[in-house]
């Protein structure tokens, strides 16, 4: 049974503990007094000293880190308390009185709740019990969405060779690939790709049939290891192209990178191994880099904004530098397929995050229904989670190691390159911000299935499909918040987006970076999250 002042709770969702007496000490308005929840799935503030009721609602799958601060002998006005710090753009700093132990509770109760695979607790999405009368779990079905472009056609079929992932654990069950190549082909191809990651079909193109397709990095070394059966492979997907008969090898690392990645057996294929291939370095830096760019932006968005020094500010943290060369990396790759009917092969090293970024973009760019809201979440399924990038490490859903190496932005600043091309093009996209800013809520929250574990191996073995709930069900129940007012119809704009990424034209996302922070946004209300 539900007490008065219990917070609004999911099915599945319960009051693991209560704090009376805490004051939340809003950098903005100034220290509330009022009641902490915690649940299973978030935690909830209520002030009761104000007229308007202010209540601060947080899924603790945002927490990256709690501390204690002050200790029993800390005499100064909330020198004691918890400071919450979050993956998103924000940090939050509560008050306790001493003589009541119940910061200790609560403390407890935050780390457990907030980093259950640390504490041998099951993830919020597997006691979450909604049900919702559209099933996002059927949103993407690899077979019908292959047929959509027109595959299997004379030149791809559709392998089932990695059906028990025999060929590539991170990869899905479905593969398009060059219709004369055998199973044995495959296999020799991927042992000379990284971690199994054969180049496989993205995108082809309805009118030249020129094609996207996507791999990790060839295992060359500092030997130069050849391998006859990856050239004859990467050869099939040129000749599968009648338009032309060169491809380009898109790869989105910095080169430097590229040869020291010949250290770790990696590195990049030579254009006299591989004669109608033209190699091009898109200068995408790794994951570590960007990490460490989104610190930097976050330390000056939050929680007040230096207005002398903010231009500058944003400068020094690379971020809208990176966001530039992810889609300037994208518009390439969209010339030589669209304009020039040449096809493409995108990797990187591993081929599951920036790769990822380059095949969304370039898809996005090229392919109206991906503008749809429905296509939108094929396009995620697709490239992101099918082919899989590790959302749990990058993320590290209910995992108290903050600092892992493994963590980064990556999908972040996918998401963040969406938004530049739509406000490119305000009319192009059938969703709105609201929509992009939901997808980043629940890319956190551990509510959903959809973007836990690394891979669609590790998701069919955990049973996420039948044990829990998906974030395109949630959305698809409620399409009207997320549809754009502005967007014409896909017969209007068939045509091929081409956003100009030059940073003149990046701005910064201030709907996401600057969500938390009132005075960025004086114009409307203080979103809180309801
Ligand atoms: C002598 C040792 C050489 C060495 O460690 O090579 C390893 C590279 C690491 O390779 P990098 O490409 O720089 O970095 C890798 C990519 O970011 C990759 O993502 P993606 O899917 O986008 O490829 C991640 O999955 C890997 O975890 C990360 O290590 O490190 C560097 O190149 C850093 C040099 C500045």
């Amino acid at each position: 049974p539900s007490r008065p002042d219990d917070p609004p709770l999911l099915p599945g969702e319960k009051v693991q503990g209560v704090a009376r007496e805490v004051t939340y000490l809003c950098p903005y308005s100034g220290p509330a007094r009022g009641v902490l929840s915690v649940t299973n799935y978030k935690l909830h503030f209520r002030s009761m000293d104000r007229d308007t009721p202010y209540v601060v609602d947080v899924p603790l799958g945002v927490v990256s880190r709690i501390e204690k601060v002050g200790g029993a002998s800390s005499r100064g006005e909330n020198s004691y308390g918890i400071e919450v710090f979050c993956k998103d753009m924000r940090n939050l700093r509560f008050a306790h009185k001493q003589e009541n132990h119940s910061r200790r509770n609560v403390f407890e109760k935050l780390q457990q709740y907030a980093f259950p695979l640390s504490h041998k607790l099951p993830l919020f999405a597997f006691e979450y019990s909604e049900t919702l009368p559209e099933n996002g779990w059927t949103v993407h079905e690899p077979i019908a969405e292959l047929k959509r472009m027109g595959v299997p056609n004379d030149m791809w079929k559709i392998s089932k060779i990695n059906e028990n992932y025999e060929i590539c654990d991170s990869y899905p069950t479905v593969l398009a690939v060059p219709a004369q190549a055998t199973d044995d082909d495959l296999r020799a191809v991927a042992a000379f790709r990284s971690r199994g990651r054969i180049p496989v079909l993205s995108w082809i193109h309805p009118e030249s049939q020129a094609t996207i397709s996507r791999c990790s990095q060839p295992l060359v070394g500092v030997s130069g290891k050849r391998s006859r059966e990856d050239e004859r492979y990467i050869q099939l997907i040129m000749d599968a192209n009648a338009q032309s008969h060169k491809m380009f090898i898109m790869d989105a690392r910095p080169s430097a990178n590229a040869i020291a990645n010949k250290a770790k057996g990696g590195g990049y294929e030579s254009e006299d191994a591989y004669q109608n291939a033209e190699l091009v370095f898109l200068d995408i830096h790794n994951i570590h880099v960007m990490r460490e760019s989104l610190r930097k932006l976050k330390e000056l968005c939050f929680p007040s904004i230096e207005e002398s020094r903010w231009l500058s500010g944003v400068e020094s943290t690379y971020w809208l530098k990176h966001i530039k060369c992810i889609l300037a990396g994208a518009v390439r790759i969209v010339d030589k397929v669209e304009n020039h009917k040449t096809s493409v092969l995108v990797h990187c090293s591993d081929g599951w995050d920036r790769t990822a970024q380059l095949t969304a973009l370039a898809m996005l760019m090229l392919d109206p229904y991906y503008r749809t809201i429905k296509g939108f979440e094929v396009l995620i399924e697709k490239e992101w989670l099918g082919f899989g990038h590790k959302f749990q490490h990058r993320i590290g859903h209910g995992d108290d190691h903050h600092s892992d190496a493994d963590r980064s932005p990556v999908f972040l600043q996918f998401i963040d390159c969406v938004y530049q091309i739509t406000t490119q093009f305000p009319n192009a996209f059938e969703f709105n911000d609201h929509f992009l800013i939901t997808i980043l809520d629940h890319l956190y929250s551990c509510r959903f299935g959809t973007f836990l574990f690394n891979s669609d191996r590790e998701r069919a073995s955990e049973g996420v499909k039948q044990k829990t709930v998906s974030l395109w069900s949630f959305i698809n129940s409620d399409l009207d918040v997320y549809r754009n007012p502005l967007y014409w119809s896909p017969a209007a704009y068939q045509q091929v987006l081409v956003p100009i990424a030059s940073v003149r034209h990046i701005t910064l996302w201030k709907g996401h970076y600057c969500r938390w922070n009132p005075s960025m946004r004086p114009q409307d209300p203080v979103y809180q999250r309801t």
